[in-house]
């Protein structure tokens, strides 16, 4: 059977091409970013006070000269002034150009002001002191927000101090997320007593949420026409589907047989893994589906594990390296599988991050998730895993 690693490898070979778009930078937050942003101006784009105080010339201080009349204020927003007698003094404020012949600036803390003078109070003073000078921070043409970045408050502050009022992002894909089966009805229905309220589609909306994409819920019974019928209107009007239950070894599960019947290339069906053994993966050119196993902890796994790594590369997302965590306590897992056991993470005070193994009692136990953080990947090739050892951990 196929390990985790191919098929993570075979849904990353097969990602969905999306376009560019240009959108406002205030609906910008979580979005990808397509096109670098760069320095319009120098960074900063003049020399600027950096203090509020006094600006004087170093000159007259290094003679010894210690009080100053002051003889201007130089505020920010003003063009620059010019100090024209060197024994003299303009007070100056934060973010304020520099003024001209002025090369050192000392705060109002080291300074008494009396009679119209500035007296400094502090010896160590040094030339250029509390100037930020241009272009220390960054060039005009400097490249400042990376394509593939994830765009956060410190992205869209740097954009919007660039001009720039819209963005060049990725298009967000159009997903519609299925579920399936006759036992399932829905939040606001009372289920009876054979029958359960479906969930899997609500956790994977959520999921998706934190990508900005806002997926669209559908449910399909178990018959194999209605699906058919379903999936090909779905498959018409979305980039992605995204599949849930009927997949396995039941005489209810249509999904792969129906996923074939349209036209969908199989690109695999189980993985050597547990939870999510029976994950389905095919394509189109243009359309991906994944039907994912109906079981709750087998969605929560495939959704961290292949469904939104799959999303964020298809955005174009600079992927980050896994996390990982030490395990709290030994494991024994004998099946030559992977195993993703559900943790729960804590920060330690010397800076490791632990895992602690919270099985619960399988994959229908899906309440287990609410004390679980992430899931961590045990190998296949072993059984005992030993407190202390270093995992991937996989979560939201
Ligand atoms: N003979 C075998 N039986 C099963 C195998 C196997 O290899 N051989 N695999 C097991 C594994 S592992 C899993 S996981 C499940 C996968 O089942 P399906 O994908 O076919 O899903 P269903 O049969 O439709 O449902 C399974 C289970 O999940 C519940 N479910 C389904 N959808 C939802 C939903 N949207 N919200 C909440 N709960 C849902 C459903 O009621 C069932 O209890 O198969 C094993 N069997
Ligand atoms: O993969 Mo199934 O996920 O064990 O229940
Ligand atoms: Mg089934």
């Amino acid at each position: 059977m196929l390990s985790v690693a191919d098929a993570f490898a075979i849904t990353q070979q097969h990602l969905l091409t999306l376009p560019a778009e240009s959108i406002p930078v205030t609906e910008a937050t979580g979005r990808v970013l397509r096109e670098a942003v760069r320095a319009d101006r120098d960074f900063p784009p003049f020399d600027r006070i950096a203090m509020d105080g006094i600006g004087i010339s170093f000159a007259a201080y290094a003679s010894g000269q210690r009080t100053f009349p002051i003889i201007g204020r130089q505020f920010a927003g003003q063009p620059p002034q010019t100090l024209p007698d060197p024994t003299a003094c303009l007070e100056v404020m934060t973010g304020a150009m520099l003024p001209l012949e002025v090369d050192t600036v000392i705060r109002y803390e080291d300074v008494t002001i009396a009679d119209g003078r500035a007296t400094i109070t502090l010896n160590d003073i040094e030339q250029g002191q509390h100037i930020h000078r241009r272009a220390t921070d960054r060039q005009a043409g400097d490249e400042l927000v990376r394509v593939g970045m994830l765009l956060g408050p410190s992205a869209i502050a740097v954009a919007t101090s660039v001009g720039q009022a819209m963005l060049s992002v990725t298009a967000l894909p159009r997903v519609a997320l299925i579920s399936t089966g006759d036992e399932l009805v829905d939040v606001d229905e009372a289920p009876l007593p054979y029958q359960i309220r479906r969930s899997n589609t609500y956790m994977l909306r959520a999921a998706l949420l934190s990508l900005g994409i806002k997926a669209t819920l559908h449910h399909i019974i178990d018959d194999e026409q209605v699906l058919a019928d379903n999936l090909a209107k779905l498959l018409a009007e979305n980039d992605l589907l995204i599949l849930s239950g009927g997949v396995s070894a039941g005489k209810a599960d249509f999904v792969p047989a129906v996923l074939a019947q349209l036209g969908i290339q199989k690109q695999f069906h189980q993985i050597a893994q547990r939870p999510g053994k029976p994950l389905w993966f095919g394509t189109t050119s243009q359309k991906t589906v994944f039907a994912l196993p109906g079981n709750p902890v087998s969605t929560v796994l495939c959704a961290y594990r292949y469904v939104m790594p799959y999303l964020r590369a298809s955005l174009g997302l600079v992927s980050a390296a896994p996390q990982y965590a030490q395990l709290a306590k030994p494991i024994t897992f004998r099946p030559d599988i992977t195993y993703f056991l559900p943790v729960r993470l804590t920060s330690e005070p010397d800076g490791r991050t632990l895992a602690h193994p919270l099985p619960g009692s399988g994959s229908a136990d899906f309440a287990n998730l609410l004390d679980a953080d992430a899931f961590m990947e045990l190998p296949a090739d072993r059984s005992e895993f030993g407190v202390g050892e270093a995992f991937p951990v996989w979560g939201k």
